[in-house]
């Protein structure tokens, strides 16, 4: 062997020593800060399984909650970062009430360059954010949702046709992709005052826009994973963007705006909002704010509004055709209220179906859409009661998927139970042991929307058809690995849909 090639081999030894020297010094972040959690692997972290697509974001933490279940907080690793999963109730209260100012952003922040898209409120840094949640909240107040209303009803109108057409087929329906349907057009109407068509139009572009923007596709998985790495992040990020999605949103939205503006229309919608941020710059303390910005918090109202909420109606649906009985007590409650107000839909009747409340608090406890939710300190914080202390930046995760699948708060938690959220069962709980729209200043904005929006998909589907499992209905419920944070169905939710007799 020749002395170059010693010095060779030589070499690349060193600089193997030295990388896992370097990552077992990163990786000893929370040891030295006191705080517990499952060994890592060198540069992998607790993310093997994560990386490799064998398992998501959420099992990993599923894994520490269950383990570390004395502990306050476990530390993990998604690589070389450090992430901190409280499990501590009263800690997260702190984070998310109590201590807000000094929580008040996620992680995952916006990086334009890269994901074009991502400047959306969902994940702009705290002082971007605050001026933007107050201007958008008109369209969220309770005299705004009763005026949205009528929009629901003409959709509900159009999903009742659709649905009918579906039961004449006598197959199977795939609920997943019915319901995106239904909440497509719903939040294009409320939100933008457009029509999306996507029940009557099976080329819609706004489903298939909506489709692509949430793909569970390869591109999505690599980014997903590449954020990780942000040095890796930065370099290869961009390569998969979806161009069409982008230019989609964008040149809809400017088009809305610039009509709007030109004709001198108010219809108080989103669009309006946005196209009077435009003109307005400094009501957000900006110079100016572009086209793609306000392309951005559309896009992330539409996605929140027809995917958050269409994923809840179906496992809903999944629900109900496994437990026929609750089905049948939902159903008896739907048409008694229906009854009293002369068999129509009406906002004050829907405000009535406690019932039905309680069956998608109860949903969304066994299916929280997104399955934990973060935060990040703006400063050096130490948790109340404890001897550790975070630096600024320090990601903080909220494991709501595996709170709500906790034995020791929701005893038996496989089980689809919507007494749980009756209102002294509510009571008997924890504030923070239920969050699927998260908690304070930077809870979901949309929670009222959704609720009613859910409240007319079931009852436009209950009040005339039974749900039923079938060949095609998977036995237990198989959640997609590859989102990082969505709970999604791995190959979607398949029922037998039958006309009721009286209907
Ligand atoms: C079943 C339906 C829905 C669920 C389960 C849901 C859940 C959530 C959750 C968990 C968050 C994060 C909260 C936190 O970090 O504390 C969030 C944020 C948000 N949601 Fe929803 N959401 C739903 C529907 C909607 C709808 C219909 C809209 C609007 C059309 C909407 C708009 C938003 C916005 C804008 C944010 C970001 C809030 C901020 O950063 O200030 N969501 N949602």
């Amino acid at each position: 062997m020749s002395w170059l090639m010693i010095e060779t081999i030589a070499l690349i030894a060193t600089l193997f020593v030295l990388l896992y020297y370097y990552s077992k010094i990163k990786l000893s972040y929370w040891k030295k800060r006191g705080v517990k959690g499952p060994e890592p692997l060198p540069f992998l972290g607790n993310f093997k399984d994560v990386l490799l697509g064998k398992e998501c974001t959420t099992d990993c933490f599923q894994k520490a909650y269950t383990e570390f279940k004395d502990e306050p907080m476990v530390g993990v690793y998604g690589g070389h970062d450090p992430l901190l999963v409280l499990r501590d109730l009263d800690l997260i209260k702190d984070v998310l009430i109590k201590d807000f100012n000094m929580f008040a952003q996620r992680t995952h922040g916006s990086v334009r360059e890269i994901e074009p898209l991502s400047e959306q409120m969902f994940r702009l840094d705290a002082e971007r954010w605050r001026p933007l949640r107050v201007k958008l909240s008109p369209f969220f107040s309770s005299g705004k949702l009763k005026e949205m209303f009528s929009l629901m009803l003409d959709c509900a109108n159009t999903f009742d046709n659709y649905l009918e057409k579906l039961a004449e087929k006598g197959e199977p329906v795939e609920f997943r992709d019915t319901a995106a349907k239904f909440t497509t057009d719903m939040i294009a109407a409320c939100a933008f005052s457009l029509n999306a068509n996507a029940l009557t139009d099976e080329n819609s572009q706004f489903r298939k826009m909506g489709k692509r923007a949430l793909d569970t596709n390869i591109e999505q998985f690599l980014t997903d994973r590449l954020r990780e790495y942000p040095f890796l992040f930065k370099i290869f990020g961009r390569l998969f963007t979806d161009h069409e999605v982008v230019n989609f949103f964008e040149s809809s939205m400017k088009e809305a705006m610039d009509y709007r503006i030109q004709n001198n229309i108010n219809l108080k919608d989103v669009i309006d909002i946005l196209a009077d941020l435009r003109e307005h710059p400094e009501k957000l303390n900006l110079k100016e704010v572009d086209n793609l910005f306000l392309a951005a918090q559309a896009q992330l109202f539409f996605n929140a509004g027809f995917e958050n909420s269409s994923l809840t109606i179906s496992n809903a649906l999944y629900e109900l055709a496994w437990n026929p009985e609750v089905q049948e007590k939902t159903r008896e409650e739907i048409q008694t209220v229906l009854k009293k107000y002369d068999g129509k839909m009406t906002y004050d009747g829907l405000a009535e179906m406690k019932y039905l409340a309680s069956v998608m608090l109860e949903t969304l406890r066994k299916y929280p859409v997104l399955q934990w939710l973060s935060r990040t300190p703006m400063e050096p914080y130490t948790f109340s009661g404890t001897k550790v202390t975070i630096p600024k930046d320090q990601q903080v995760f909220i494991p709501i998927y595996s709170i709500q699948r906790d034995p020791e708060i929701f005893p038996n938690p496989e089980v689809f139970d919507p007494d749980r959220f009756s209102e002294e069962n509510i009571k008997t709980r924890h504030p923070m042991s239920h969050l699927p729209f998260g908690d304070g200043p930077r809870h979901c904005s949309g929670i009222r929307l959704a609720k009613v929006q859910l409240k007319v998909a079931m009852v436009t589907i209950l009040s005339k058809y039974k749900v039923e499992v079938c060949e095609k209905t998977r036995k237990v419920y198989k959640p997609d690995k590859r989102p990082l944070f969505l709970l999604q169905p791995a190959d979607g939710i398949y029922l037998k849909m039958t006309k009721l007799a009286t209907a």
